[in-house]
C-alpha cells in the first residue's frame, strides 16, 4: 500500500483542494480537519464507514453546507460557496444518489430545466446536448421521455445535466449502488471518457473492488477525518477496509442450508398490471419455505419492485393469489399483513421506510404502531418505543448522537441500519427485503448478513431482491431471475457467477456470460431496458 499526499502527478494546479475542513452539527463533528487534494483529469474516490462524513464533505464542496473551519480552493484560488449555484459557477457539479428527474418530461426538458439561460430551450439546447453526449460518449437521445429510460440511462442524463451547466469537476454520490454489473461497466467507461477529456470526477462508494478498478487516488475517511490517500495500484481491498474501520474485518462464514419443507409464503400465478394494462408481474409462482432465502435477480424495472409491493399489499393483483402459511392474504391491507408477522425493508427508505423529519424513536413505531413495544393496550408506549430504539442503536451500531435526533440527521447507511433493526425486532416470520445493505459500509454489511443468516437459521423465510449480485448469490438458497415480469431462469447460488447472473438478467441466458468482453453484453442491457424500462 502506498500513500500519496496528492493525486495525478501533473504540474497543473489541483482541480479542487480541501484544507482543514471542519463541519459540526449539534452533538456531532461530521468532518474534522480534512485535507484532500484532487488532481485535474483524475477519478478520485472517497471511502469510509457509514457516518464517516463523506456526504457532509461532498455537500460542503457543493455549497450545500458551509464549513465551520478550513478552506476550499479551486485551481489554487480560494472560493466561498453559499449555495450549489456558487459551486456550479466554479465548475463543480454533483449527481445525487436519488435522481432528480421528472418522469413525464423529455431528456432535453430535464436537462435544460433551471438552466434555460445557457442555450434556451430549443434548437440550440438540443445541439448542445447532442454535442456533449457525443463528446463524452454518453449515447443520449434528447427527445426520449424520461420514464422510458432505465437506471443507467437516467444516471447518464444526470451527468449530462451537470456537464450542460459547465461542470469541470463532477461529484457522484454512490453512483453504482443502483446499478447492475453491466451498467457499472458502462458507467466506468463513461468516467474514463470524462477523464480523457480532462474532467475530474470525485465519487463516494462502499464497493471497494469497484473503487480499486476505476479510481486514480482513494482517500479514506474515518470518524470525520482523513486517514490516508492511497494509490489503488498498490492497495488491496482488504487493506482499504482495514484503513476504513481501523481493524481487521471478519471473514464471511460458510453457508449451511436451513431450508425446511414448510411453505411460509406461496405466490400462485400472480399477475400485476401497469396503469396502462401491461403485465409488470406476469404469472409468477414461487414458494418460500421456513428457513429459506429466495432471491430474485433482475435489471431494475423488470417487475421486482411490483412483485414485493404485491406481497406487501401495496399492488392489486389482476390474477393469482398469495398465501401466508396457508392463509389467503391476497386482499389484505399492508397493515394487516405486517400484523401477521411480515417484516418489510423497503426499496426506497425515504418514501416507505422513514419519516425523515421525525425523531428516531418515533420512527421505531412506524409500521409497527399496533404492537408492543410501540403500544401497551390502546395506548402509545413512549418508553417502550424509546427503550427499544436504544437497543436497536446499540445492537446494530447505528451511529447517532441519540434517539431524539431527527432521522434526517443520520447518514444514509445509519438510517438503513436502523430500519433493519426495527424490522428484525418485530421478530417477523416472513421478511420482504429490498436491497437490505444498500448504502451500508462493508463492516455493517457483513453484520447485517450475519443477522439475516441467524434469523434464517431460527426459521425466518425471506424474499430478497437486490442490485448487489454478490449479496444475492451469497445469501440466497434459491435464486430466480426476473425479466419483463416473468421468472425466466433459476440459478444455483452455489455455482453461478455474477457475470452469468447478469447475463441471464438481460435475457441472454445463464450460459452466455463468456461472450461478454467488449460491447455485446452492454448492448443487450440497453435493449432490455429500452423495451421494458420502468
Ligand atoms: N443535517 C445533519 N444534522 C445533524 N447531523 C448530521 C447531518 N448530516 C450528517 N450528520 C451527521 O454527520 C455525520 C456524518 O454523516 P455523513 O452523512 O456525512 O456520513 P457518510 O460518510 O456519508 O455516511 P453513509 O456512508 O452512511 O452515507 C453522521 O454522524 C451524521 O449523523
Amino acid at each position: 500500500m502506498s500513500s500519496t499526499p496528492s493525486g495525478g502527478g501533473t504540474d497543473a494546479p489541483p482541480a479542487v483542494e480541501l484544507r482543514g475542513i471542519t463541519k459540526r452539527f449539534p452533538g456531532v463533528v461530521a468532518n474534522h480537519d480534512i485535507d484532500i487534494t484532487v488532481a485535474p483529469g483524475t477519478v478520485h474516490a472517497i471511502v469510509g464507514e457509514n457516518g464517516a462524513g463523506k456526504s457532509t464533505l461532498m455537500k460542503t464542496l457543493y455549497g450545500m453546507h458551509r464549513p465551520d473551519e478550513g478552506e476550499i480552493l479551486v485551481r489554487n484560488g480560494p472560493v466561498h460557496f453559499s449555495s450549489p449555484s456558487d459551486a456550479i459557477k466554479q465548475g463543480i457539479g454533483m449527481v445525487h444518489q436519488h435522481f432528480m428527474l421528472a418522469d413525464n418530461l423529455t431528456v432535453l426538458e430535464n436537462v435544460v430545466l433551471g438552466a434555460e439561460r445557457r442555450h434556451g430551450i430549443g434548437r440550440r439546447a438540443r445541439a448542445r446536448i447532442l454535442a456533449l453526449s457525443e463528446q463524452y460518449g454518453l449515447g443520449i437521445r434528447p427527445d426520449r421521455l424520461m420514464e422510458e429510460l432505465g437506471v443507467g440511462d437516467r444516471q447518464r442524463v444526470e451527468i449530462l445535466k451537470v456537464l450542460y451547466r459547465g461542470a469541470e469537476t463532477i461529484i457522484l454520490d454512490e453512483p453504482t449502488a443502483v446499478l447492475v454489473p453491466q451498467e457499472v461497466d458502462e458507467l466506468f467507461d463513461n468516467l474514463r471518457e470524462l477523464k480523457r477529456e480532462g474532467l475530474t470526477v470525485i465519487f463516494i462508494s462502499h464497493k471497494l473492488d469497484e473503487v480499486l478498478s476505476v479510481a486514480d487516488r482513494i482517500t479514506v475517511i474515518r470518524r470525520g477525518t482523513t486517514v490516508d490517500t492511497v494509490d489503488p495500484v498498490h492497495t488491496s481491498a482488504r487493506e482499504l477496509a482495514t484503513l476504513m474501520v481501523g481493524g481487521e474485518l471478519p471473514v464471511p462464514e460458510l453457508r449451511e442450508s436451513t431450508v425446511t419443507d414448510r411453505v411460509m409464503l406461496s405466490l400462485q400465478g400472480i399477475t400485476v398490471l401497469s396503469p396502462e394494462g401491461r403485465p409488470v408481474v406476469d404469472d409468477v409462482s414461487v414458494d418460500v419455505h421456513r428457513g429459506e432465502i429466495v432471491g430474485v435477480a433482475g435489471v431494475e424495472g423488470n417487475g421486482q419492485s411490483e412483485l414485493i409491493e404485491a406481497v406487501m399489499g401495496m399492488q392489486a393483483l389482476s390474477s393469482g393469489r398469495i398465501l401466508l402459511e396457508g392463509t389467503d392474504i391476497t386482499e389484505w391491507s399492508t397493515l394487516r399483513i405486517r400484523e401477521a408477522g411480515v417484516g418489510y425493508i423497503p426499496e426506497d427508505r425515504h418514501r416507505h421506510g422513514m419519516l425523515l423529519e421525525s425523531p428516531l424513536w418515533e420512527n421505531r413505531i412506524l409500521g409497527h404502531q399496533t404492537r408492543p413495544p410501540s403500544v401497551r393496550g390502546p395506548w402509545l408506549d413512549r418508553s417502550g418505543a424509546r427503550g427499544d430504539s436504544e437497543r436497536i442503536v446499540d445492537e446494530y451500531d447505528v451511529r447517532t448522537p441519540g434517539i431524539d435526533v431527527v432521522a434526517d440527521a443520520l447518514s444514509g447507511g445509519n438510517q438503513q441500519k436502523f430500519i433493519i433493526g426495527r424490522e428484525m425486532s418485530g421478530r417477523p416470520r416472513f421478511l420482504v427485503a429490498a436491497h437490505p445493505t444498500r448504502g451500508v459500509d462493508v463492516g455493517a454489511q457483513s453484520a447485517i448478513w450475519e443477522q439475516l443468516r441467524e434469523a434464517r437459521a431460527a426459521g425466518l423465510a425471506v424474499l430478497l431482491i437486490s442490485a448487489d449480485l454478490d449479496e444475492l448469490i451469497g445469501m440466497s438458497d434459491t435464486l430466480h431471475v426476473i425479466l419483463r415480469g416473468r421468472l425466466v431462469a433459476e440459478a444455483d447460488p452455489t455455482g453461478v457467477t455474477p457475470e452469468q447472473l447478469g447475463s441471464a438478467m438481460t435475457g441472454a441466458g445463464l450460459d452466455n456470460a463468456d461472450d461478454t468482453e467488449g460491447g455485446p453484453r452492454a448492448d443487450r442491457t440497453r435493449d432490455a431496458e429500452g423495451e421494458d424500462g420502468a
